[in-house]
């Protein structure tokens, strides 16, 4: 590697990414002491109005910045974990995932969830969402929404809706904290597998870079999102499935939650596992097989309303 010319760190341009991969940057320099160059990329999820599932999934997001790191045009990029696929991509290492950012889900509006008025309309384009907020609030309006953090905000300021939820820690990268009415803990809405944490890929043959990138990687970050996403992995789910998973290491034991919510929140399966932070996808694998056991296909099966 040219030890002169700045490592060029591809992220897609919206506010949030860009915050994301600003902070890493930081952080890289800092403990490597090479200069990280900002390289913007467009993809298709962010030009298109079409629904996500429609043009593909987040992957949409994910392969634009892959094909970068492919091509040489960037080093190294910097993803949301919980918008990666579980398919392990041909010819890219995760060199690195940071230490985790705050994992809940958070209700932005003007009241808590309890608090707001019967039939309040809140938007949200995650099926885990809907389903867990239907289970929290029967009576509420679910709201299909895209785009943005900034806006899916604005439509709370506009009263096109009366809440929104969103990730905390994207909240937190975008500045808009002060709009948060509630965060939810994991006993009342379970996070998808990984949020809050980031993804450091480059192209697997780059050794060089892939002990570079190590510096900024928190192995307790690594070891829970691994658990998640494992069981993710076996339900054979991606970020548009009604799956929670959270996982966190106390006193050097991994404790992994994760759950399946039936579209219309009648039903849920929510199981616990602790184990040793080393057997973490086995931890992960046996999980999803309980959660299987107890009808976890049948559960995410129950839809009542168009899959997104
Ligand atoms: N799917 C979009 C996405 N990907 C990552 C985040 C938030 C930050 C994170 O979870 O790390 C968001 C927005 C949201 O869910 O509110």
């Amino acid at each position: 590697m040219n030890e002169r010319a700045p490592l060029r760190l591809g992220t897609r341009r919206s506010l949030m990414a860009m915050s994301q991969s600003g902070l890493v940057a930081d952080a890289l320099s800092q403990r490597t002491g090479h200069a990280v160059e900002l390289v913007g990329v467009t993809t298709e999820g962010d030009v298109s109005r079409a629904l996500l599932a429609q043009i593909g999934g987040t992957g949409v997001f994910v392969n634009a910045l892959r094909d970068r790191l492919l091509s040489g045009e960037v080093d190294f990029a910097v993803h949301s974990l919980k918008d990666l696929p579980t398919t392990p991509p041909e010819g890219i290492a995760l060199a690195a995932t940071p230490r985790r950012d705050d994992p809940r889900d958070a209700l932005c509006g003007p009241a808590k969830l309890a608090d707001l008025p019967r039939g309040a309309r809140i938007g949200t384009g995650s099926p885990r969402r809907v389903a867990q907020l239907r289970a929290l609030r029967p009576d509420l309006e679910i709201v299909p929404i895209r785009g943005n953090a900034d806006t899916r905000l604005r439509k709370v300021g506009s009263g096109e809706l009366d809440a929104v939820v969103l990730a905390y820690a994207g909240l937190r990268r975008i500045g808009r904290l002060d709009e948060v009415a509630e965060v939810f803990e994991p006993d009342q809405m379970l996070p998808a597998p990984g949020q809050g944490a980031l993804a450091l890929e480059c192209r697997a043959d780059r050794a060089d870079l892939r002990e570079l990138l190590a510096a900024v990687d928190d192995p307790a970050t690594r070891t829970a999102v691994t658990a998640e996403r494992t069981v993710l992995a076996v339900l054979e789910a991606g970020c548009s499935a009604p799956v929670g998973a959270y996982a966190a290491e106390v006193e050097q034991k991994l404790h992994l939650t994760a759950s399946v919510v039936a579209h219309d929140g009648s039903r849920q399966i929510r199981l616990s596992a602790s184990g040793s932070p080393e057997r973490a996808e086995e931890l992960g694998r046996e999980l999803a097989a309980r959660l299987l056991d107890r009808g976890a296909d049948q559960v995410m099966g129950e839809r009542d309303i168009e899959p997104r």
